[in-house]
């Protein structure tokens, strides 16, 4: 038999086609909720460092879209881990391999009810990866901190990543617009 996830999780590819809305160009790829359905999955896409640059992928609980405005993400926020150009034939990959495993294999105890999911962004300017959290108010600090630190350690980060509130990203988009 398959090993069941505590979670079913949904893959999200984004890919910036410029004749498309931001929202349209999210697309699911597909779903599972064992450790076997996850590998075929992982195994069969491309790694992160072979996408062109300006697209993403999302692993989010099956339910939550990658985007702030979705219910569960709209009053979070996220740790952002921004690497440098070099990191991504070194770092990139194993990097997203190991907060994807940390998702799946629910690594944050008790405070992986808090976690949404995860993006990583393939970008020129340098690649990024966030880990979304549900609620970025101080009543889930406690939660946010112990996601962080875990994080912090399973990467292997000298420096504690910033956690950036979404609808400080958004306004800041709606601002710069
Ligand atoms: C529903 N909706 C429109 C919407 N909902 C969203 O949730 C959402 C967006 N739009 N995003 C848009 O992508 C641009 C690049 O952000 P980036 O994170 O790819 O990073 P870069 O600036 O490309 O490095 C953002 O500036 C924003 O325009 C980003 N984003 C998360």
């Amino acid at each position: 038999i398959k090993h069941p996830l505590h979670n079913k999780w949904t893959l999200w590819y984004f890919e910036n086609d410029k004749n498309k809305g931001w929202e349209e160009n999210q697309r699911e790829i597909t779903s599972f909720s064992t450790v076997e359905d996850f590998w075929c999955v992982f195994n069969h896409i491309k790694q992160a460092s072979d996408l062109r640059v300006g697209c993403d992928y999302s692993l989010f609980k099956s339910g939550i879209r990658p985007m702030w405005e979705d219910e569960t993400n709209k009053n979070g926020g996220r740790w952002l881990i921004s690497l440098d150009r070099k990191q991504r034939s070194s770092e990139l990959n194993a990097f997203w391999l190991e907060i994807l495993l940390c998702l799946i294999g629910e690594a944050f105890d008790d405070y992986s009810e808090d976690i949404c999911g995860a993006v990583v962004n393939v970008r020129a300017k340098g690649d990024k990866i966030g880990i979304w959290t549900v609620d970025a108010s101080r009543s889930k600090s406690d939660g946010i901190l112990s996601i962080g630190e875990i994080v912090k350690n399973a990467l292997g980060l000298k420096v504690t990543p910033p956690y950036e509130v979404h609808n400080a990203s958004a306004a800041r988009v709606s601002i710069k617009l």
